[in-house]
């Protein structure tokens, strides 16, 4: 089912592999109709069940190779503040699903930094530095327009990093942030900001499960984004939320038409 709102589309699978098989398929078409378009592309990455669940199923789909995976920018939304090799990294856990399995160019995947790299245990040095990654790559202002960017969601609200009733809620000025004292572990972390989430042209609000319903159904209900960060993700052309039926079940007709 698919529906619009003011919060954006909203479609519905029926369970979460359908959504991550289906999602897989969207982003493989998005990016090559990106690259078609203008040469390159760039997504933003996200962790989480359903968030890598949606790499393995790219990594399997036999249209992989319609995009051009050395032309592609790759960035994450956020990620642990923990060693390269520990298995909460969302890098490591992105790579391992997909990005060692195709021909990016390395030069063009841009991690966070994590614990043990070149800033070492400062996740504000981590934060700045990732800022000036995306600056760089950037060709108008301080931040890329991703063509895609895949959020996942917590049940208390929380998309990237950015927790309800926190700094990183309240930031309007930085592009990243530091995140310490996560309610979800593990406690430290570098997240995008609204700020730099809304550059994206594309926000893919992708989540399954019962636990995720009550947030959706906050959001569509119209909930601020300090207490309900989730509420405040959306893209400067589109905002899809790609559901499975466990998280669409507090949504009504009337929410979402
Ligand atoms: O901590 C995080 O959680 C969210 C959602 O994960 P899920 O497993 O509950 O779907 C994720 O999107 C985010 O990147 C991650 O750091």
């Amino acid at each position: 089912m698919t529906t619009t709102s003011q919060t954006g589309e909203v479609v519905v699978h029926s369970d979460a592999d359908v959504l991550a098989a289906a999602t897989a398929a969207r982003l493989i078409t998005a990016l090559a109709d990106a690259q078609a378009a203008r040469g390159s592309a760039s997504v933003v990455l996200t962790g989480g069940g359903t968030g890598i669940a949606i790499l393995e199923y790219v990594r399997h789909s036999p249209a992989r190779d319609a995009v051009d995976w050395s032309r592609l920018d790759v960035f994450w939304g956020d990620d642990r503040f923990v060693p390269a090799d520990d298995p909460e990294r969302n890098e490591r856990q992105a790579r391992e699903a997909l990005l060692d399995h195709v021909p990016v160019d390395r030069a063009r995947v841009h991690a966070m930094a994590p614990s043990d790299g070149e800033f070492g245990d400062d996740p504000d040095a981590a934060a700045a530095a990732y800022a000036r990654v995306l600056a760089a790559t950037a060709t108008d202002g301080d931040v890329p327009a991703f063509d895609v960017m895949i959020l996942g969601l917590g049940g208390e609200g929380h998309t990237a990093s950015i927790f309800p009733d926190t700094p990183a809620a309240h930031e309007t000025e930085r592009s990243v942030v530091a995140v310490r004292d996560c309610p979800k572990p593990p406690p430290t972390r570098v997240s995008l900001t609204f700020p730099a989430i809304r550059r994206a042209t594309e926000v893919w609000l992708v989540t399954a499960g019962a636990a995720k319903a009550d947030a959706v159904a906050a959001a569509h209900r119209g909930s601020g984004e300090i207490a309900l960060p989730v509420a405040g993700a959306r893209g400067t052309e589109r905002t899809r939320w790609l559901l499975d039926t466990e998280a669409a079940a507090g949504l009504s007709w009337s929410q979402h038409v």
